[in-house]
């Protein structure tokens, strides 16, 4: 079943599916967005529009581009919209059965050549396959945030996931531009079992007195060169998310040294998922971010 990608649904405009509706319009492919509701869209492609913009004034594209890859990205209000797609993208929230259930929903109005991706951070991907109709014809494309900006892109092939699959993802993500890293099909695959370790690290070195906020943050982004220190980070992925990812290490690797920080669950039990939600280590609703510890 050979198959060119010309077209590409993104499920889910959060801040990772506008982000990769943004790089897949910008490297010609028409997109498809689609979330749960029509306000999120349109929140999704005015972010869009302001991140193109943005890439216009710094001169990295031209206006010409800006419309360009505006005008190849339509809302779809509903899954129907996605039926002549040839990859999906799936990238709605970092839960389990919300994937399961989109990809139920989706996979009887896909054409049977097309690809299925997922964006998860964490998950398995050979599980959420052997949920489908097409485990051969799906495949893990983890991108980083912010996507425009990052130049990684994970490639994780569930256990059926045929070459065909592995290769035109490939393709697709040398056209994006961007440079892959293979991962094995293990919880949190590579960047994540790493990175979130640490994040979750300097959070219990906050919840036991060690340090501040402040104080973390700049040891690390002082101290050990990082863009951003790991709180900050936590709050730009959203704690919601990183929370997800931990508990995901924790049972998939049933090794203690995972464990959640309760600070952590905390913050997300109130609601404070970091920049979404304008509070989370920071309080972003004034006009510097302002630590919340
Ligand atoms: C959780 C997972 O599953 C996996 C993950 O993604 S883990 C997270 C991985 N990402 C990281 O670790 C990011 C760490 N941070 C960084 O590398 C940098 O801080 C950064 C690249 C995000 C920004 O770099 P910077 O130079 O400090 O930022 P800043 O000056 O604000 O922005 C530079 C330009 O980036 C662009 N930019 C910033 N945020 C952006 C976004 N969300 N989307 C698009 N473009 C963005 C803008 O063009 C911005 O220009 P302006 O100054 O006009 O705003
Ligand atoms: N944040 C990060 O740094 C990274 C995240 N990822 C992964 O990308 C995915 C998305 O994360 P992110 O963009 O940060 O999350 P966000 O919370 O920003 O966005 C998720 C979006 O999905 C929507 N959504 C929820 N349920 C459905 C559904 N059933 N159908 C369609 N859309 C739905 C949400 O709507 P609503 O808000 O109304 O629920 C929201 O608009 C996750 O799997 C995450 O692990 C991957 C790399 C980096």
């Amino acid at each position: 079943m050979v198959l060119e990608i010309k077209k590409v649904g993104v499920i889910g405009a959060g801040q990772m599916g506008n982000g990769i509706a943004h790089v897949c319009a910008l490297a010609g492919y028409d997109v498809a967005l689609n979330d749960i509701s029509t306000d999120r869209i349109q929140s999704g492609l005015a972010t869009i529009n302001g991140n193109l913009t943005r890439q216009v004034s710094k001169e990295i594209i031209k206006e010409e581009e800006r419309v360009a890859a505006l005008e190849r990205i339509k809302a779809a209000d509903s899954m129907d919209q996605l039926a002549d797609v040839d990859l999906v993208i799936e990238s709605a929230v970092e839960n389990e059965q919300v994937k399961r259930k989109i990809f139920a929903q989706l996979c009887p109005l896909l054409k049977p050549e097309a690809i299925l991706a997922t964006n998860t951070s964490s998950i398995s991907i050979t599980r959420l396959a052997a949920s489908t109709d097409r485990p051969e014809r799906f495949i893990g494309i983890h991108f980083m945030n912010p996507v425009p900006l990052m130049e990684l892109i994970e490639l994780v092939r569930g256990i059926a996931t045929e070459d065909e699959t592995f290769e035109l993802a490939k393709e697709f993500t040398r056209r994006l531009g961007k440079t892959t890293a293979v991962s094995e099909d293990f919880p949190a695959f590579m960047v994540n079992r790493i990175l979130l370790p640490m994040i979750n690290e300097a959070i219990y070195t906050l919840y036991e007195g060690v340090g501040s906020v402040e104080a973390i943050d700049t040891a690390m982004r002082l101290g050990a060169n990082h863009p951003m220190g790991p709180l900050q980070l936590a709050d730009f992925i959203g704690l919601d998310t990183c929370l997800s990812i931990m508990q995901v290490l924790y049972e998939g690797l049933a090794d203690s040294k995972y464990r959640p920080c309760p600070l952590l669950v905390k913050y997300v039990e109130a609601g404070w998922l970091g920049r979404k939600t304008q509070r989370g280590f920071y309080d972003y609703r004034g006009e510097t971010p302002v630590p919340t510890r």
